[in-house]
Parts: C-alpha cells; structure tokens; sequence
C-alpha cells in the first residue's frame, strides 16, 4: 500500500513512535552504560528503539483496517515499553518518561477516555515481567540521564504541542476558505435566482416572476380584503418603431419605459415586469382600480411627452393601457391578466394612446375573452 493513501493516523504516529524511540535512545543507552549491560541487552534495545518502529507500521499499513491496526500497536507499545521499565527495576525517571510517553500517544489518537488503556498496557509489561523473571525495584538513575530523560520528554511534548498548533492552524485556514466558498456559492446561487427573475434588458422582474408574486399577493389580499390592481401597458405601433430607427433604438424605448416603471414601483410591494416583448405589467397590491386608473393615465401623459433619443435620432410613440383590479374584476391570477388584456385591447382598439378600466369593456372585444 503506498503511504499516501494510508490512514493519516498511521503516517503521522510512525513518525512520532521513530522520533520518541529514537530520542529515547540516548537516556536509554546511557542507563545501559551504567548497568553495565551486556551485549545481547544492547541488541535487543537497539532492535527495540530503531527496527520495531518501522515493523509495526509495516504491519499497519498491510493490515485491512491500518487504523484499528494502529491503534493496536499503540498498546503494544505499552506492553513493551512496559516490560523494558520492568527489566530494569523500574527506574523512576526512566518509566516515568516511559510512562508519559505512552499515555501522550494514546490520548493524542484514542483520547483521554482510552488513557486507561495505555496505563493497563504497561502494567501488564511490568507485570509479564514480573511473572517471568521476578520483580527488583531499582529506581536509581544517574544525574546525567535523569536530566536528558527531562530534557527528550520536554522536546517530544513541545513537538506534540506543535503539531497541535499546527492542525488548529490548518482547521482555522480551511475553515476560512471553506466560509468563503460557501459565501461565493450563496453569491452565485443569489444571481443566479435574480438571472433567472429579472429580464437582462431591462433589469425589470420577468413574467415568471410576477405570475408567482400575483398568486402570493392575491392569496394575502384574500385574507386581508385589501384591494390589488393590475396595469398592464403595451407600447403602440413599436414595430414601426423597430422598422423606422433600428432595433438598438426600440430597445432604448423599451429602457427608457422601464425606467418609468421603475420610479412608480418604488414603495414596497409594488411590482414591475416586462410581460412580453413590449408589453408591460405593474401589480399594485394595496391599490384601488381608481388609484391605478389615476397612476396610469399619468403614466400615459408623460410617455407621450417624452422624447427618447438613440443614435442621434429622436423617437416618440403612445401607450395603450388596461387596468383590472381585484375584489371587481375578479380574485383569481389568470382571470384577473385576462380582464386587464381585454382592456388593453379595447384601448388598441379604440385608436391607442388611452387608459381602459376592464369594468367599460364592450361585449366580446377579444379574441379571448370569456363572460366575467
Ligand atoms: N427592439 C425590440 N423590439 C422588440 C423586442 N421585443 C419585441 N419587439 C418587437 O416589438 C414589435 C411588436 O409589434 P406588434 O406586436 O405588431 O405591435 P405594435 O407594432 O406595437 O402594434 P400595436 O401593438 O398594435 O400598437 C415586434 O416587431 C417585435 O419584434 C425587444 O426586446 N426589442
């Protein structure tokens, strides 16, 4: 198995097993020395210290779980560790960097509630042991290796404390670049769902949009008894408009009516949309049929007198305006557009340029039109 795939526990605890077997190294030999150990001790030490750290990360990394594999060794190294306090009688500063060493490493993977387990693994070194080959208490070491017991211990802790810091670290800065991620997704998630509500030439809400809005409005004025009225205006004669002075400049008119709209919706609730190609529609909720006949005859006045200049050409045409209102023309969505067309195409039919309240409508002056 090739190490980047490996458990990162498994990786990052090789390292930390070799550096606190290797650092252990100098306290231990120098304990030797002064027990004057024979050869076969300093063998199996040194076999203990630099070859058993790779060979259980050997194991780890074939086993089919290298986490739970690892974990294992782990408490193997309790054992062992365990044992060697043992085979020396126990001395103080020897087992006590021993004893800390194992402990650090179990709760740095396992956690503090697994301490336990550490602390059992080297008794039951110190008590194999201790079965095997009896028990002396030798506590004694010398000044010399009391100290570079200090001295390894503090160096391996302030390694595992900056290896601490150093994933807190990584955690912050992922963290922080995760949050803006997900900002930049809820950024884009925002234009795209204004994309896709807006109309792009005018920046007005779309039809999609308002058909939604309506169905909302109507609901709420249902409950409350609140008026709504709907303005729906159709610019006259705009094919001419196109044919006469280009395309660029019957999107100029389109924009400049827009921006009428704009400035009459500017309360809360008021709604404009292009509706269709050059066709427009304001929902007024809270607004009589009275009020928005009033709104849209003003509306009509000030487009008649403006003069839209494209390419150095000026333009003027007409609206022709349909309003229909709910509670009297209806509650419903549909119905209510439908009363509000028949009324604009009375107002085409009647010479354009005119506001036409659906309540005036001759009989059947629509294709579409059904009985209110
Ligand atoms: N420049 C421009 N023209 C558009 C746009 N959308 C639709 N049109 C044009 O608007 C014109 C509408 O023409 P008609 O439906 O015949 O209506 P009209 O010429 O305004 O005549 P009346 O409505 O009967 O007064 C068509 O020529 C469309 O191509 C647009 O976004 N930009």
């Amino acid at each position: 198995m090739q190490a980047g795939k490996l458990h990162w526990v498994v990786t990052l605890n090789r390292r930390n097993r070799s550096l606190f077997f290797a650092l252990g190294l100098s306290a231990l030999g120098a304990h030797l020395a002064y027990l004057q150990a024979g050869p076969l001790m300093w063998t199996l030490l040194l076999l203990q210290l630099l070859v058993y750290p790779q060979l259980v990360y050997w194991r780890a990394a074939r086993a089919a779980d290298p986490l739970r594999a690892e974990l294992q060794n782990l408490l193997v190294d309790g054992v062992l560790l365990g044992a060697w306090s043992a085979v020396w009688g126990l001395p103080l500063w020897i087992s006590f960097m021993l004893f800390v060493g194992v402990c650090i490493n179990v709760v740095i993977f396992m956690g503090i509630p697994s301490l336990w387990k550490g602390v059992v693994a080297m008794l039951a070194g110190v008590g194999l042991v201790a079965a095997v080959h009896g028990l002396e208490f030798r506590p004694h070491t010398e000044l010399h290796t009391s100290l570079l017991c200090i001295v390894l211990l503090t160096a391996y802790l302030l390694i595992v404390a900056n290896d601490a810091y150093q994933r807190g670290v990584k955690l912050r800065d992922s963290r922080h670049e995760l949050g803006q991620r997900l900002a930049q997704i809820t950024r884009l998630q925002s234009q795209l769902q204004e994309q896709a509500e807006r109309d792009p030439l005018t920046g007005l809400h779309n039809r999609r949009f308002l058909d939604d809005a309506l169905e909302r409005e109507l609901a709420a004025c249902a409950q409350t008894g609140a008026p709504l009225a709907l303005v729906l205006i159709d610019i006259d004669r705009f094919k001419r408009i196109n044919d006469t002075y280009g395309h660029p400049a019957g999107d100029e008119m389109i924009r400049r009516l827009a921006d009428l709209l704009r400035d009459r919706v500017r309360d809360g609730g008021l709604i404009a949309c292009r509706y269709g190609g050059e066709e427009f529609l304001l929902m007024l909720p809270g607004t009589t049929v009275d009020e928005a006949m009033a709104m849209a005859e003003e509306l009509r006045t000030t487009f008649a007198s403006l003069e839209v200049v494209s390419g150095g050409q000026a333009m003027r045409t007409t609206l022709s305006i349909g309003v229909a209102g709910c509670p009297e023309h209806g509650d419903a969505a549909q119905r209510l557009v439908l009363r509000a067309d028949q009324a604009l195409y009375e107002a085409k039919l009647r010479g354009r340029n005119q506001v036409v309240r659906a309540s005036e409508l001759r009989e059947v002056s629509h294709p579409l039109a059904s009985p209110a």
